[in-house]
């Protein structure tokens, strides 16, 4: 097997939700991000509420379900779009390490949207998501597309985690992880070589400065955030003539302006997030990309609507060229056979 399905049964099919008023259907969301960082244990609070001890590597793909509902709770039962509807949100957990680098681009397929993820306490884990971002570009089927992409050309909406957050000093300091390059800065610093604010020129930050804090082992997240991005790709399929919400996705966090994390568990007042102050651009086009033109429609009840409505995504600028290589991720685990 080179995948797994571990929540509910296929979201491909059709149905109508418990109201009896219309179809359900599903968006798709690619988890992204080095191997080690903590995807899986992300999905799996996600899905279930609690963390997970002893996550296994993923071999290859492994897609959780999310169900969640969506609609006015409001509205009048005699008027279909008012009403709440179910809708399953795909959450496909594509394994970080690089054994599965050259065969991992058959699940970016029909993607609605994607959730990168790094280790606090790995720098490189966070400069190499611009490689995600390119690798998932490039080689992706994208639904409801914005009209130009984000980083590394991405033309869905995206959602930056920084896991570990109980990794990081209490105090703010950065991160100590412990491997080679903050080592080395932290050595530096101490000779006066750098000031705190500077830099070994050694890695390139994926773009922004603001996203979401967790700490999946701890089971802590923001919850209500990712339902609202959950909700927003919905949205964006679905209802895509309704006016868009304000829009804080596409947003990584202030490493340097963590803070203490006290609230543990489901509370949406885990984290705070910082508003973005970085340089960006903003998207209002609507005109798919080429490669995006002739895709099969989606395998659900509503077929994918172009997007009408002008969805403003603020995205950061954004050069590939000068990007890391992707680093190799963890070894100590086992190897997997595909
Ligand atoms: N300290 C700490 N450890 C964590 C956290 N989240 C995950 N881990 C640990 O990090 C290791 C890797 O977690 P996974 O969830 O398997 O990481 P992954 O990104 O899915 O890895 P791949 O399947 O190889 O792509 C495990 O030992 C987890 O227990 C966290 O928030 N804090």
């Amino acid at each position: 097997m080179f995948w797994k399905d571990s929540g509910s049964r296929s979201s491909s099919g059709s149905g109508r939700d418990q109201n009896g008023v219309g179809p359900f259907g599903q968006v798709r969301v690619l988890i992204v991000g080095d191997s080690g960082v903590g995807k899986s244990s992300l999905v799996h609070l996600i899905l279930k509420g609690s963390a997970i001890a002893r996550p296994a590597q993923t071999v290859g793909c492994t897609v959780g379900i999310k169900h969640i509902t969506y609609g006015s709770t409001g509205g009048s039962s005699n008027n279909v779009s008012d009403a709440e509807r179910n809708f399953f949100v795909e959450l496909w957990d594509v394994s970080g390490h690089d054994r599965y680098k050259a065969c991992r681009s058959i699940f970016y397929t029909q993607i609605n949207g994607v959730i990168f993820v790094y280790d606090l306490s790995q720098r490189k884990s966070k400069s190499n998501l611009s490689k995600w971002a390119v690798e998932v570009a490039e080689m992706g089927t994208f639904l409801a597309p914005l009209g130009s992409g984000g980083p590394g050309g991405l033309p869905v909406p995206y959602l930056v985690i920084a896991n570990k957050v109980d990794l990081v000093p209490r105090d703010g300091t950065r991160a100590s992880s412990g491997n080679l390059v903050d080592l080395a800065r932290q050595w530096a610093e101490k000779q006066g070589f750098l000031r705190c604010s500077e830099e070994l020129p050694l890695t390139e930050s994926f773009p922004g400065n603001s996203g979401l804090l967790s700490a999946a082992k701890q089971a802590r997240y923001d919850k209500e955030a990712l339902i609202k991005f959950f909700r927003m790709l919905i949205r964006r399929r679905y209802f895509s003539n309704e006016p868009p919400a304000p829009n804080p996705w596409s947003l990584t966090p202030r490493e340097d302006t963590i803070l203490p994390v006290e609230t543990l568990g489901d509370s949406t007042d885990s984290f705070q997030r910082k508003s973005l102050s970085g340089e960006g651009f903003l998207y209002n086009g609507v005109v798919p990309l080429p490669a995006q033109r002739n895709l099969a429609p989606p395998p659900t009840l509503n077929p994918q609507q172009p997007v009408l409505s002008l969805d403003n995504y603020r995205y950061h600028r954004f050069s590939s060229s000068s990007l890391p290589d992707v680093s190799s991720g963890r070894t100590s685990r086992e190897d997997m056979n595909v």
